[in-house]
């Protein structure tokens, strides 16, 4: 008899993470395998009809472009079930109706998440049943110790898979082939060849509506703390053997562990500002604290800045600037890898140009390669020229890869626990200095490319 397929519970089921993302992600899933059995039962407080509810799963697979006939079975088999997911008889009843083998998703606010999560520890959950959980995980070392205390009270470490949506974006994953696939690179993955790595996600994007989740996290937390350093973390890994989660994984923790503010000065090593009212591309964007849900007094920063350091014999010295904005007029987002200098360029060749880089160009997905080559004209005055590659369309929305990963019961492209426990050490110090208020909250206008000055490496 062919395995039970396996059921997809998704909490939160009315809220704005199933209909943005999940349900689309699943969609791709499906359109680049459809041959994958999945059951999705939608689960939340409020009151839907089944009609309704598998008219929400058709609408996302339809706007996902699944095929009618991939589409239409999964739709029909969907099941909305009203729960309260802080309510025993109602989780009980969730749990005997869903079936196994079980994924729990846990699209609500984290509050909720970690309250449903106790809940669990006390009732139970069926064997091999899978957590998901979104960020952010825990408000703190502390509370992140504490999260993942509860949830290895549950289910064990491989079944707990905590969502960095980052991890499912192809261009992200092209790190590890350009790293480890290409004798070229190769060799030169090192502090005797790189100068500096930036790694930036710079979006013209500000706060849409968002201020009651982003307001209490700012720009450090919603993008550094979690997907900067998840991207650094397959940057500057050891070379793992095979692509199995647990090497992989394994590996990254490491890489985190050694990792820490410039100069371990996180006061010296940080930047924050906040964007003031401004335009982009027409659009006319209010002052960040005269949005809707905004607390001025509580200094949330809409750009930051952190230089780090990796403690080990690969980087030492090499410095990691993480970056990332909102609001700003020249979107970026990519990593850049800035080569040292030749040893000896030979005298007689005329050299105006910069150093080599490499610019791994994130949304859309790119590969560009700066080279000093001699020039069109005179063969004996060398320009830089750029060789260029288009990475294409990925084959799914990230959350597809990530859903497709959860459904396998591979835990490869999401965060083990000491790795979330480390993302919150490195950014701690930071967070004290600036409530200390050791860092100005600097100002820029909305269209701007934030404040001058930044991206300069200070003294150790
Ligand atoms: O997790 C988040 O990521 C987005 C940026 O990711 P993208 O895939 O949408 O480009 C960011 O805008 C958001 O603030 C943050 O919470």
């Amino acid at each position: 008899m062919a395995d039970a397929p396996t059921t997809l519970v998704i909490l939160g089921a009315s809220g704005d993470l199933t209909r943005r993302l999940l349900l689309p992600g699943l969609g791709t899933l499906l359109s680049a395998e459809p041959t994958r059995r999945v059951r999705v039962v939608g689960a939340d407080r409020v009151d839907l009809s089944q009609e309704d509810w598998q008219t929400k799963v058709r609408d996302a697979f339809a706007e996902a472009g699944l095929d009618t006939a991939v589409a239409e079975p999964i739709a029909a088999d969907s099941r909305y079930l009203k729960t309260d997911v802080l309510d025993e008889a109602q989780v009980r009843s969730l749990l005997a109706e869903a079936g196994e083998p079980l994924v729990l998703y846990f699209a609500l606010p984290p509050a909720v998440t970690v309250q449903a999560c106790a809940l669990l520890e006390k009732i139970g959950v069926p064997r091999g049943t899978r957590l998901a959980l979104e960020k952010p995980f825990g408000n703190d070392l502390e509370s992140a110790r504490e999260l993942n205390r509860q949830l290895l009270r549950v289910v064990p470490e491989n079944d707990i898979f905590r969502i960095d949506h980052f991890l499912g974006v192809n261009t992200i994953l092209n790190l590890i082939g350009i790293r480890f696939a290409n004798r070229l690179l190769q060799p030169i993955w090192t502090s005797e060849h790189i100068e500096k790595v930036e790694i930036v996600y710079d979006e013209s994007l500000a706060l849409e509506g968002r201020a009651g989740y982003y307001d209490k996290a700012g720009a450090l937390l919603d993008m550094t703390q979690s997907h900067l350093l998840e991207i650094l973390a397959f940057f500057a890994m050891e070379p793992p053997a095979t692509m199995h989660a647990d090497e992989v994984r394994g590996l990254k923790a490491q890489v985190l562990r050694a990792t820490h503010a410039w100069g371990h000065d996180p006061a010296r090593a940080s930047r924050r500002a906040r964007y003031t009212a401004g335009s982009i591309e027409g659009r006319s964007i209010p002052d960040y604290v005269a949005e809707e849900g905004v607390e001025a007094a509580r200094h949330t920063e809409t750009l930051s800045e952190l230089v780090v350091q990796i403690d080990n014999l690969r980087w030492s010295g090499v410095p990691f600037i993480l970056r990332s904005g909102k609001a700003i007029g020249d979107q970026r987002k990519e990593v850049v890898v800035t080569f040292r200098p030749p040893a000896h360029v030979p005298t007689g060749l005329e050299d105006n140009t910069e150093p080599d880089r490499l610019v791994l160009q994130l949304k859309p997905g790119a590969v560009d390669v700066e080279l000093s080559m001699n020039a069109e004209g005179n063969p004996f005055e060398l320009e830089q020229k750029e060789l260029h590659a288009e990475l294409g369309k990925p084959r799914m929305l990230p959350y597809g890869e990530i859903l497709g990963a959860i459904l396998d019961a591979d835990p490869l492209l999401t965060i083990r626990g000491d790795e979330a426990e480390e993302l919150w050490r490195i950014v701690e110090p930071v967070l004290a200095a600036w409530r200390a208020n050791k860092v100005p909250l600097q100002d820029y206008a909305a269209g701007s490319d934030g404040p001058a000055g930044w991206g300069t490496v200070p003294r150790r």
